[in-house]
């Protein structure tokens, strides 16, 4: 079964088309990545999912039920990680985590959920002690608590440090395979290719391109970049052939500093958005 199903989605804001006829299939078991520039549609069409906004055209179908129209049931079976930090400052990482798993029929364990995300040493201490990339890896605790089928991760490393964003791939790939599905929207690049097995890039609600983090856009046969020095001096060349390019210059003579480079998934993600020539 597909986790979700979206054809010809449209939402409008008075005069302002947020979300213009978007098609996406999410797999059940897969880390799926929203990829966009800021207002591009991405937080309109994830709400829209999740039953917190309004559509204004289209199907959806999330977890085989429209969700327009779906009950509590349903509800417990996603978790949430919204952009918003969580506000319930006076109570400490552990009563806060305990309150939510209060809220679903079978959560994980308030202290495994609290371990997972690196919050141990923290558990007693208030939230409103806490930095700004502790309180977003409460958000991600009390997203999971319920042992969600389906995961809505929106931005969830904003503000996190290095290592703990590190941490929290980690995680993200043992729920992923545990059986989660992730919806994960982001502007890192990197987060992407570390974490989604598809991705689709919206720009002005419209999805302009979807695919792997290797083969979107068409990157795995978009030009090489090879690059070389040799009695000459240093050389440059764009090619669809780089091995052809590389077994040529083996035969011409000695050369030193020889690198191919395929564009990166950032190269494909700015000339599809338009923000590069
Ligand atoms: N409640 C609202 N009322 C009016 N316009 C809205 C509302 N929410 C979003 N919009 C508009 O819809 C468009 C899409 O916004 P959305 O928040 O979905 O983008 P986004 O891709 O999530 O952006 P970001 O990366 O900045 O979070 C923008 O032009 C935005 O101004």
């Amino acid at each position: 079964m597909n986790a979700i199903e979206v054809h010809g989605l449209r939402k409008t804001y008075g005069a302002n088309t947020a979300v213009a006829g978007v098609d996406l299939v999410v797999r059940e078991g897969e880390v799926f990545a929203l990829l966009g520039p800021n207002g591009a549609g991405k937080t309109t069409t994830t709400e829209i999912l999740e039953g917190y906004r309004e559509r204004d055209g289209g199907e959806v179908r999330v977890l085989g039920q429209d969700p327009a129209t779906a009950g509590r049931h349903w509800r417990a079976e996603l978790g949430i990680v919204l952009q918003t930090a969580t506000d319930s400052a006076e109570l400490s990482v552990r009563e806060t985590v305990r309150q939510f798993a209060g809220y679903y029929p079978d959560p994980r364990g308030v202290d495994e959920v609290i371990e997972l995300c690196g919050l141990t040493a923290k558990a007693g201490a208030r939230i409103s002690s806490l930095s700004g990339g502790q309180r977003r890896r409460v958000d991600v605790a009390l997203g999971i608590i319920g042992r969600p089928r389906l995961l809505f991760l929106d931005e969830p490393t904003t503000g996190f440090d290095p290592e703990a964003r590190r941490q929290f791939w980690d995680l993200v790939r043992a729920l992923a395979r545990e059986g989660t599905t992730i919806l994960l929207t982001t502007h890192y690049l990197d987060e992407a290719e570390a974490l989604a097995d598809r991705l689709a890039v919206i720009a002005a609600g419209r999805i302009v391109a979807e695919g792997t983090p290797f083969t979107v856009g068409g990157r795995d046969t978009a030009p090489a970049t090879v690059t070389w020095t040799d009695v000459s001096g240093a050389h440059e060349v764009r090619t669809v052939d780089p091995v052809g390019a590389v077994t040529n210059l083996a035969r011409r003579g000695p050369v030193s500093g020889l690198q191919v480079r395929q564009p990166s998934l950032e190269d494909i993600y700015l000339d599809l958005i338009g923000a590069k020539a």
